[in-house]
């Protein structure tokens, strides 16, 4: 059983650790640290049964993979503090904005690392998950992090720099659709019906259509399959196009790029 230590207990670490607990649960002996938030890490022990610690220093050197889950603004600090203890372990982490180059530059030469961009529904197994590997990444690490992110959903490797450019498409993405759902939602609600079946109706149709997707047909076709020529769906994607549904969407994109650069 090969020991992972995650940094940070927060949504992301625990979706991922969900994602895994639930496809590969007799693979990985996880230990959860945070700062000191004592309260949240007995909330992961209850959760899904993990060790805590807040002092992932006590685990550091016998672990095999650092799953690194806090703040961008926190990562190099981290891994300044953390390079005197780094020996052969796989150091991965999920910061938006932190690349590859910054992760190897505070760490021992040689240190094997990976950046890592799931999204939140990797707690069921769904993210769409992109991923870049360090130089120093050997055949077996590169394997067990494939192992850890297929618990989590589907995974493409990617260069660095495309990973920055398409953490707002799958990364951030979600938070996009959520607030169509939510505009949606809102919408079938003030049409008297009540919330449960607002929500489920929406959430089915999205279902829907992300399975039409998947199934490998072109978006544009989708559409004209729905659009009836001269119908009230035509009308709708013309107001749609009229607004600047596709600028709002790339400058919603290009703000997230611009954010993820702040960190440094
Ligand atoms: N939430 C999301 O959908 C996604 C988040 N990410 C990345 O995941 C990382 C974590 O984000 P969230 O989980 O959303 O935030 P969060 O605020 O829920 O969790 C952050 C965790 O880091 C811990 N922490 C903060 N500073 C620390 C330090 N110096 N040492 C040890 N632990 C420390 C906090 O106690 C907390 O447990 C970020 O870097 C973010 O860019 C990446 C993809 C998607
Ligand atoms: O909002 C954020 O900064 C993170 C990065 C991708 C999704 N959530």
């Amino acid at each position: 059983m090969q020991k992972l230590l995650t940094i940070g207990a927060g949504r992301m670490a625990q979706a991922v650790i969900s994602g895994i607990l639930q496809q590969e649960q007799d693979r990985f002996h996880i230990v959860m640290s945070n700062r000191g938030n004592v309260a949240r890490l007995e909330q992961v022990k209850n959760k899904y049964g993990v060790e805590i610690t807040t002092n992932w220093k006590d685990h550091v050197t016998n672990a095999d993979i650092l799953f690194l889950a806090v703040p961008p603004s926190q990562q190099q600090s981290l891994l300044h503090e953390m390079s005197p203890y780094l020996t052969n372990q796989l150091v991965f982490s999920v910061a938006a904005g932190v690349g590859v180059r910054e992760l190897e530059a505070p760490l021992p030469e040689g240190a094997a690392v990976a950046w890592v961009m799931p999204n939140t529904a990797a707690e069921i197994g769904q993210s769409m998950t992109l991923y870049a590997l360090g130089q120093h990444v050997n055949e077996i690490q590169e394997k067990t992090l494939l192992t850890i992110l297929k618990g989590i959903g589907p995974a493409q490797r990617v260069t660095e720099e495309q990973l920055h450019a398409l953490t707002p498409v799958t990364g951030s993405a979600p938070a996009f659709m959520y607030y169509v759902a939510e505009v949606l939602t809102r919408l079938a609600r003030g049409k008297g019906v009540d919330e449960a079946v607002a929500q489920q109706l929406v959430s089915q149709m999205i279902l829907g259509s992300a399975r039409m997707l998947s199934s490998g047909q072109k978006p544009k076709d989708l559409i004209d399959q729905v659009a009836t020529p001269g119908g009230s769906t035509a009308a709708g994607l013309k107001v749609l196009q009229t607004e600047d549904l596709d600028g709002m969407f790339e400058r919603a994109v290009q703000a997230c790029v611009e954010k993820n650069k702040e960190v440094y």
